[in-house]
């Protein structure tokens, strides 16, 4: 099951060459139900794995996440609310390469609302083995609900995954129950550790700390250059191939799917880390929450480079 407080309207726009404070001229839209945990949900969709998303959606425009649901064989368990899930807009430069993202801050939650979403989460079957909570903390949501939601879920014995930035992260990495996995991107984790990142030992060191303290498997992702993973054992980095891009949103949702179902499938590291980075690599060619066909995955799995990280030295 995934959850996603604040879900959002990808609004993609593709803008070659757009330049800041600038009329600019654009090629292209294109809108999808998107915000990190329905991206997760819609990629494990695709590779099979039966998958239940809930979070907060507004009434007001829910209508394409019920579309998006459907066609994948999504569960929805989402509690709507009032109002209209945020808009994210997304301006592509396919010239430059680059994706620049604005965020809205989302609908505003009530007790009420996050009541009944605490209502649904903890009464989940015992088959729920997963449970990835991702993105951002919409206004009206205190920055420690992760954490405590961690310490809940853990207590009823799932495997919970945690993608959160900002204050949130900052919150659930100095908790006393850690998340079993945890996927920051590399400036996320800066900034809820407050000091730079700067070299791989840095990165490495961090990760290792939070597996002392309880968490099985960090993965460090770092944009195109790859990812590090590390459990108690090893430590690899996962080099993606090259790939034709369509949008970089989404990518490290992609990512947590690929880990949470190596999880189940019981992989190996190296395994994981070709399976997350394949299933990264291939959403990144199609815009919105999708994977290529199994063999196009296969391929890029198999063009993963996976490197130790480092002596296993603790
Ligand atoms: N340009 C790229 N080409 C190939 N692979 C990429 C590229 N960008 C990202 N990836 C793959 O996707 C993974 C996750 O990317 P990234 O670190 O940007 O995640 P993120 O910041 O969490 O993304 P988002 O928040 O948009 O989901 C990387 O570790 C890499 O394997
Ligand atoms: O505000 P958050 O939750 O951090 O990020 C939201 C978001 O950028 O994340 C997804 C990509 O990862 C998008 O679908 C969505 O717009």
């Amino acid at each position: 099951m995934t959850v996603t407080l604040n879900p959002a309207l990808d609004l993609t726009v593709q803008a070659g060459g757009w330049q800041r404070g600038e009329v600019n001229a654009a090629q292209g839209a294109q809108q999808d139900a998107g915000g990190k945990g329905v991206n997760v949900a819609a990629i494990l969709a695709d590779w099979g794995a039966p998958v239940a998303a809930t979070g907060l959606l507004g009434r007001d425009n829910a209508a394409p996440f019920e579309t998006l649901f459907r066609d994948k064989g999504v569960s929805d368990e989402f509690v709507r609310v009032p109002g209209a899930t945020r808009v994210g807009l997304k301006i592509v430069d396919p010239t430059r390469g680059d994706t620049t993202d604005l965020n809205l801050p989302g609908l505003t939650v009530s007790a009420r609302a996050l009541a009944h979403l605490q209502a649904t989460l903890r009464s989940q079957p015992a088959g729920v083995e997963v449970v990835a909570l991702c993105g951002s903390l919409p206004p009206g949501v205190h920055a420690s609900f992760y954490a405590e939601e961690v310490a809940r879920l853990r207590e009823q014995g799932r495997f919970v995954a945690l993608d959160t930035s900002g204050e949130a992260l900052r919150a659930a990495l100095t908790a006393d129950t850690l998340p079993q996995l945890i996927k920051p991107n590399i400036h996320e984790l800066e900034t809820a550790l407050g000091h730079p990142l700067t070299t791989d030992a840095e990165v490495l060191a961090a990760a290792r700390d939070l597996i002392r303290r309880g968490a099985e498997l960090v993965a460090v992702s770092q944009g195109e250059r790859g990812a590090l993973l590390v459990t108690a054992r090893e430590a690899v980095f996962a080099r993606p191939p090259r790939v034709t891009v369509q949008s970089t949103v989404g990518a490290g949702d992609a990512m947590v799917a690929g880990l949470i179902s190596a999880h189940l499938d019981g992989l190996n590291l190296e395994s994981a880390a070709r399976r997350a980075t394949s299933f990264s690599a291939g959403s990144i060619t199609r815009l919105g929450a999708h994977l290529p066909p199994r063999a196009d995955l296969d391929a890029l799995a198999a063009q993963v480079q996976v490197e130790p990280a480092q002596p296993l030295t603790a």
